[in-house]
C-alpha cells in the first residue's frame, strides 16, 4: 500500500469543477511534480490533500487512514507549504521557528533539538538570530521549509515552492528535497515550470483543467502517449586529419543500427535519435546505446564524446496537453 492514495477526488466551486476525479498515488521516499498550467487545480488538490479543504468526491488515504473521516489522525502527518507563505517582520528565525514548534505541541529540550536540528538542515544555523524580514526570498522560503519540518512529518506538500527562487537557491532547494525523500519522506511539490521539476522528480502527475491527464515516470508518460519510447544520443567525434569524411562516414554507420530514426549534425557533435516501438521496456536507452558505441568504436570512428537522454518533461507535458497550454 502506497503511503498517500488519492482516488476519484472532486472539488467543484459553484458551476467550476476544479478538481475532476483525480487519482494518484504517492510512495514513501519519492518525489511527485505536480505539473499544470495556472488554474489547473494544483493548488485546490494541495489545500484539500492539507486538510483544508473538503472535496466533494473522493477518497484519500495517508499512511491508512482516511483524511475526509479522520483529519486530526492525518494533520500530524502532514508539513503543508502554500504558495504564499508568511514571516513575521518583527521576530528571528529562532524565535519564528520555536513559535511553531510550540504550536505543534513539542515541549522543552525536544522542541529545542527539533527547532536546532530542522535549522541544521536548512542551513539556517548561521541566521538564527536576524530577523526574518530581512532575509532573502531563498532564506525566507527555507525557514517556510523548516516551518513544515519541525514535527517531522511523512508527506510534505510544497505548493509552488521555487516561485521566484534564483538559480542557486533552486538548486539548493532542490538539493534539500532529495535529502528528505532519502530519509524516507514522501514530497508532493507543484509547479508550472516544468524545468524546475524535470531533475528533481521520481514521477509526475500531469493535471490541466481539473483532469489528471498521465501519471508516472517522465519517459512511461511519453511512451504512453506516443506508444513509442524515444532518447537522444550525442556523438561527438574527433575527426583529425581525416577531417568531414569521418562525419559522413560516421552518420552513414548510425543510420545502419536498429532503433536509430535519425541522425543531424549540432555544432560538433551529432544528434542521434533513437525510437523502440510498444512502450518504454525497461533498459532499451542503455542498451542501444552500447550497441552504437560499440559499432563506433569497432568500425574506427573517433568518438572523443558520448552521451544520452531519454525525453525530457517538455516534450511529456506539450505532448500529453497537446499544447492546450498557454
Ligand atoms: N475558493 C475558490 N472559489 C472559487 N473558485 C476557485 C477557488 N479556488 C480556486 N478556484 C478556481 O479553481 C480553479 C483551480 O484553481 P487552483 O488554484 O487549484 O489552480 P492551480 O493549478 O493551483 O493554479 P495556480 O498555478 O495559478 O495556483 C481555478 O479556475 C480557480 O479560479
Amino acid at each position: 500500500m502506497s503511503l498517500l492514495e488519492v482516488k476519484g477526488l472532486r472539488r467543484d466551486y459553484g458551476a467550476l469543477r476544479a478538481v475532476d476525479d483525480v487519482s494518484f498515488e504517492l510512495e514513501a521516499g519519492t518525489i511527485l511534480g505536480f505539473i499544470g498550467p495556472n488554474g489547473a487545480g494544483k493548488s485546490t488538490t494541495m489545500r484539500i490533500l492539507a486538510t483544508l479543504d473538503t472535496p466533494n468526491a473522493g477518497q484519500v488515504t495517508l499512511d491508512g487512514h482516511s483524511l475526509v473521516d479522520t483529519p486530526d489522525k492525518v494533520r500530524p502527518l502532514i508539513g503543508y507549504m502554500p504558495d504564499r507563505y508568511g514571516t513575521y517582520d518583527d521576530v528571528t528565525v529562532l524565535e519564528f521557528l520555536d513559535f511553531f514548534a510550540r504550536a505543534y505541541g513539542l515541549q522543552g529540550r525536544e522542541r529545542a533539538r527539533r527547532v536546532a536540528s530542522v535549522m541544521e538542515f536548512t542551513g539556517l544555523l548561521p541566521l538564527q538570530e536576524k530577523l526574518t524580514s530581512a532575509l532573502s526570498k531563498g532564506m525566507k522560503q527555507r525557514v517556510a521549509l523548516g516551518r513544515t519540518l519541525l514535527h517531522d512529518p511523512k508527506l510534505l506538500i510544497l505548493d509552488e515552492p521555487a516561485d521566484g527562487l534564483d538559480p542557486r537557491a533552486r538548486i539548493e532547494l532542490r538539493e534539500l528535497l532529495r535529502a528528505l525523500a532519502d530519509q524516507g519522506k514522501a514530497v508532493l511539490i507543484s509547479s508550472h515550470i516544468l524545468t524546475e521539476l524535470a531533475e528533481i522528480c521520481d514521477t509526475c502527475a500531469i493535471i490541466e483543467q481539473g483532469r489528471l491527464l498521465a501519471t508516472g515516470k517522465v519517459a512511461d508518460i511519453l511512451a504512453q502517449a506516443t506508444g513509442t519510447a524515444v532518447a537522444e544520443l550525442m556523438v561527438r567525434l574527433y575527426p583529425g586529419e581525416e577531417g568531414e569524411a569521418v562525419w559522413a562516414r560516421a552518420e552513414r554507420l548510425l543510420l545502419e543500427q536498429p532503433r536509430v530514426k535519425q541522425v543531424a549534425r549540432e555544432g560538433e557533435a551529432l544528434r542521434v535519435r533513437l525510437e523502440h516501438e510498444g512502450g518504454a521496456a525497461g533498459g532499451w536507452v542503455d542498451e542501444s546505446a552500447a550497441r552504437v558505441l560499440a559499432a563506433l568504436v569497432g568500425a574506427g570512428v573517433p568518438v572523443c564524446a558520448f552521451s544520452h537522454r531519454e525525453r525530457n518533461l517538455e516534450d511529456a507535458f506539450m505532448h500529453v496537453t497537446k499544447g492546450r497550454v498557454a
